[in-house]
Parts: structure tokens; sequence; C-alpha cells
């Protein structure tokens, strides 16, 4: 394996899913550069993942944003072929999957992936400890050390005390912290959200991705999460893809996202976002001149703009920007101040 695959917990190349007759006769002909609309006129057949191409880091939480029809959902399940992509390959933990034998990846999706659903998909007649147990029962996992694990990942996500409930006893933000727990449980090298909380009032959803903020910081699993909502994109992703017809439109952080939108689509999603809670210093700092004071704070490029300013503004002398030991940028308040200002300024 050369260094660079040692990064990637996850590497897609040149993926397509194109539904309908004769799906495969399409790609490298000119048809493959209609859109998607003009495609289903002259074939019938619809491309639901065109050419996308994207790397994974291990830890990394990778997320794939676009409106309903974008290809989310296929591009997921092409990832372990519970749909079979038309052309592309995709090396997930360093096996290739896309030529896997049957046998091969059931495996693989036996122990190297965890998927996590909208529709919890709970075993009704079983109690909480035991749906978390699952995956682990099918792997031969003895009852003791399976119940003794179940329990230390119930506990992880915060449901001491319902180990014994069943499903319908629970609420469906607590079903869905089940469904997370059983995720985890079986220690995958790679998690798969599909719009896990799209179905959770917006309070209960918000406390969900607090609560996978929490997760990651303390599990680092490398996870792709799946969604059309822009600000849950924004706060969970370390990077976020962004979908349109099937295309890939942008990968970037959140900070690239928000600062240097691709097109007009991308600048459309985020023309509503507060900015001061996305950008960080890398976008609004200025290349350092000899005058610069050298006293004030000392800050990393990747802080956000909203948790420098109270500190940015309190200080007489500018942000010092500071990577690796290297000053790299000044932040002056004026830099803040239009950041946080014009967000302010916004009519409601
Ligand atoms: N089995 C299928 N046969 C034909 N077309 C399909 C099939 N599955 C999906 N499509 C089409 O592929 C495109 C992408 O669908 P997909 O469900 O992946 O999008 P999505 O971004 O996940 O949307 P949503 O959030 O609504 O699920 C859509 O135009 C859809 O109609």
């Amino acid at each position: 394996m050369t260094e660079a695959a040692q990064d990637q917990a996850l590497r897609v190349d040149g993926l397509w899913k194109i539904f309908g007759a004769r799906a495969d006769k399409i790609i490298g002909t000119p048809d493959a550069e209609l859109g998607r609309a003009e495609l289903k006129e002259r074939t019938g057949c619809v491309a639901a993942v065109k050419d996308v191409s994207f790397t994974v880091a291990p830890g990394e939480v990778f997320v794939v944003m676009g409106l309903s029809g974008s290809g989310k959902s296929t591009l997921v399940r092409c990832l372990t072929r519970l749909i079979e992509p038309t052309a592309g390959t995709v090396v997930l933990d360093g096996q290739d999957i896309t030529s896997a034998s049957e046998a091969r990846l059931r495996d693989l999706r036996r122990h190297k992936v965890s998927m996590v659903f909208q529709h919890f998909g709970l075993l009704p007649h079983r109690q909480v400890v035991d749906n978390v147990a699952y995956g682990l029962e099918v792997r031969g996992v003895k009852k003791t050390e399976r119940r003794a694990r179940a329990q230390e990942l119930v506990d992880l996500v915060g449901l001491t005390g319902y180990e014994h409930s069943y499903p319908d006893q629970l609420s469906g933000g607590m079903q869905q912290r089940v469904g997370l727990a059983r995720a985890l449980a079986n220690d995958p090298a790679i998690l798969l959200f599909d719009e896990p909380f799209s179905a959770l009032d917006p309070l209960i959803r918000r406390d969900m991705q607090d609560e996978v903020v929490r997760l990651q910081a303390e599990l680092q699993k490398t996870a792709v999460f799946i969604t059309h909502d822009l600000n849950e994109a924004l706060k969970l992703g370390d990077r976020i893809l962004i979908m349109r017809d099937g295309e890939v439109v942008q990968v970037g952080t959140p900070a690239e996202i928000v600062a240097q939108p691709a097109d007009a689509y991308v600048r459309d999603f985020v023309s509503d976002v507060p900015r001061s809670h996305v950008l960080t210093l890398e976008y609004v700092m200025r290349p350092p001149e000899p005058t610069d004071s050298l006293e004030g704070p000392v800050m990393d490029p990747d802080v956000v703009v909203r948790q420098a300013a109270r500190a940015a503004l309190s200080s007489a002398h500018p942000v010092q920007v500071v990577r690796d030991g290297e000053l790299v940028g000044i932040v002056d308040d004026d830099a803040i101040l239009r950041v946080v200002v014009a967000e302010e300024s916004v009519p409601a």
C-alpha cells in the first residue's frame, strides 16, 4: 500500500450509477455528457450518480449534501454495493469493494461497515441492550461478552437506565440513540449515516447532532454522513461534498464552502449561513507587515471567527495567526467586525 493509500479510509474513483435498461452502454458515449432530463428523454435512463470521486481520511466526518433527488442515497448505497455501481471503484479500509466476491462483500458489510438510517430498524421484541448487541450476536460473540459491550455503548449514548426497555417505549430521539449504539457496537472501520435525523423534531435533532459531535470527539470514527440540511452539514462535517443532479459541485471544509462557493448554486445555499460561526481566521487574516505589533493574542488559523471575537476585540493589539510556530497572518478588529456586524445587519 502506498503512503497516500494509508491516509485514506475510503477512496471513491469515477463512480457512476445509471438506472435503466442498457445503462452500462452510456458511459464513454456523448450521451453521458447530457443533463439528467435530456438523458432520460433520449435513453429512458436516469444518471443518479455521475462520475463521483472523493477520498475520506481516517477519523474524518465526510458529509454528502444535496437536495432531494441529487443522488445521495444512491451514492451511499453504492459504497457497499447495496446498489451495484455501473462503473468506478470503491476502496474501503484498503479493500476493493467493487471487485469483491459476494462472500467477501458480506463479510466486509458485517465487519467493516455500520449503517444508521432515518428509520431505526430496531427489533421490536428485543430490549434495548439486545438490539445494541444484535450485530455481535450475528458475529457469534458470547452472550456475557456481548451484553457487557452493549451496556458500555448504552451508557456511552446516554441511555443508562433504559437497557431493558423495548423500542416502542422510547421516543424517536432515544430510538435513534439505540441505532447509534448498535452501529458503534460492531466497532466498524466506517459509519455510514443516511439522513438519520431527518424525521426528528428540530430540538431533538439538534441534540442528536450534538451527540454525534461529542461521540466523534471521543471515538474519532471515520464516517460518511448524508443530509439535505446545510446547517447539519456545516455542524458535523470536517469536509462537505455538495451534489446536484448526481454530480459533485464542490468539496471543501465548511469554511471553504462558505468563503468560496464554487458556483451560484452553492452561493445560494450558503447565503443565509451566519458566517462568523463557520469562517475561520484563515479567511479573514491579512499578510503580516514589519510594523505590526506582536503583542496581541496568538491563535490558530482554524479558529472560528466567533470563538476568536471576544479575545480579539478586547485586546489593544491585533491577533497573530500562527501555524506550526510560524506567523502566517494578522487579524485586525475590523476584519472580525466586518464578519460579525454584516451578520447582524441582515434583516430578520
Ligand atoms: N431504482 C431506481 N430506478 C430509477 N431511478 C432511480 C432509482 N433510485 C433512484 N432513482 C433516481 O435517481 C435519482 C437520485 O435519487 P436518490 O434517491 O439517490 O437521491 P437523494 O439525493 O438521496 O434524494 P432523497 O433525499 O429524496 O432520497 C433520482 O432522480 C431518483 O428518481
